[in-house]
């Protein structure tokens, strides 16, 4: 049997008598992009952050190629291939496009910001490189600041590549984004996944982006895992459907995109 890349059993953390994450499971493939999904308040952050080494869990385990992660500081823990993003993109506005990926590179490297001068020219064909990746090469030299949201977000997928991450994990990456450029968005993840042989965990919102992108989904509800499988499975999950509508509504396949999304949107809220 392979070695799954990231091995979550038994974590487990309470916040005062609340059980925001209670004894979950989950394994994680390279090549794989993983929705975790659910109502508000269910657990998804807590996951996260424990996962990046923000908060620490009080129970179970979370093995990245079988090294155990709990008890490391987020920054050893990117150092062993776990990147992030955030729900709004974190780019530096003031420094342009090629600049921020070079930024990154130097934070890889643990370089100083003082270097930055030297180092800049040093890492630039690199940090085109990366930004060629994600379709922004054109705009390097373009100030972070007059791009489009969608652009800065694939600016940030450069970044985040700087690290050569095993695992990314992506916090709403589609939020505030138009259909269009959510698609687009995923697409591109997708392709870095399959490409560079690395793993995506990611939440989201609209559900039309986790039915068209997700390889797998799981569905926490007040800090359970609850459902676990492909889209497909997940979509005719009675318990599924029990947690975000009540019994008797379902998800339905047919109804306009935009509405649908919207519905759920708020559903989810
Ligand atoms: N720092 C904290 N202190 C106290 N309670 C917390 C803290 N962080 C989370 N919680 C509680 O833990 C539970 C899970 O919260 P969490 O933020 O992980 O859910 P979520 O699924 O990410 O929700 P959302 O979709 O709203 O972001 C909630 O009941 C929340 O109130």
């Amino acid at each position: 049997m392979t070695t799954k890349l990231l091995t979550v059993t038994g974590l487990g953390k309470s916040f005062g008598g609340v059980r925001a994450v209670d004894g979950i499971d989950f394994e994680l493939a390279r090549g794989e992009l993983l929705a975790l999904i659910g109502p508000n308040g269910a657990g998804k952050s807590t996951t996260f952050n424990m996962v990046n080494g923000q908060l620490r869990a009080d129970s179970g385990s979370i093995r990245l190629e079988g090294t155990e992660l709990i008890g490391m500081r987020p920054r050893e823990i990117w150092r062993l291939g776990v990147g992030r993003t955030f729900q709004i993109a974190e780019t530096f506005s003031s420094l342009t496009a090629v600049e921020n990926v070079q930024m990154a590179l130097l934070s890889a490297d643990a370089r100083l910001w003082s270097m930055w001068t030297r180092a800049a020219r040093h890492r630039r064909a690199e940090a085109v490189e990366l930004l060629d990746q994600v379709g922004m090469a054109a705009q390097a030299d373009r100030p972070c600041s007059v791009l489009a949201y969608g652009d800065v977000k694939r600016v940030e997928l450069a970044i985040a590549m700087a690290n050569s991450p095993k695992l990314l994990l992506m916090d709403e990456p589609t939020a505030g984004m138009a259909p269009k450029e959510r698609n687009e968005l995923m697409a591109l993840t997708k392709r870095l996944v399959v490409e560079r042989n690395m793993a995506v965990l990611f939440t989201e919102h609209s559900m039309d982006v986790v039915f068209a992108y997700a390889d797998r989904m799981i569905v926490l509800a007040r800090g359970r895992l609850i459902a676990e499988g492909r889209p497909a499975e997940i979509r005719d999950d009675p318990k599924v459907q029990e947690v975000y509508f009540g019994s008797g509504k379902t998800f339905e396949k047919k109804r306009a995109g935009a509405q649908r999304a919207a519905d759920l949107g708020e559903a989810l809220q």
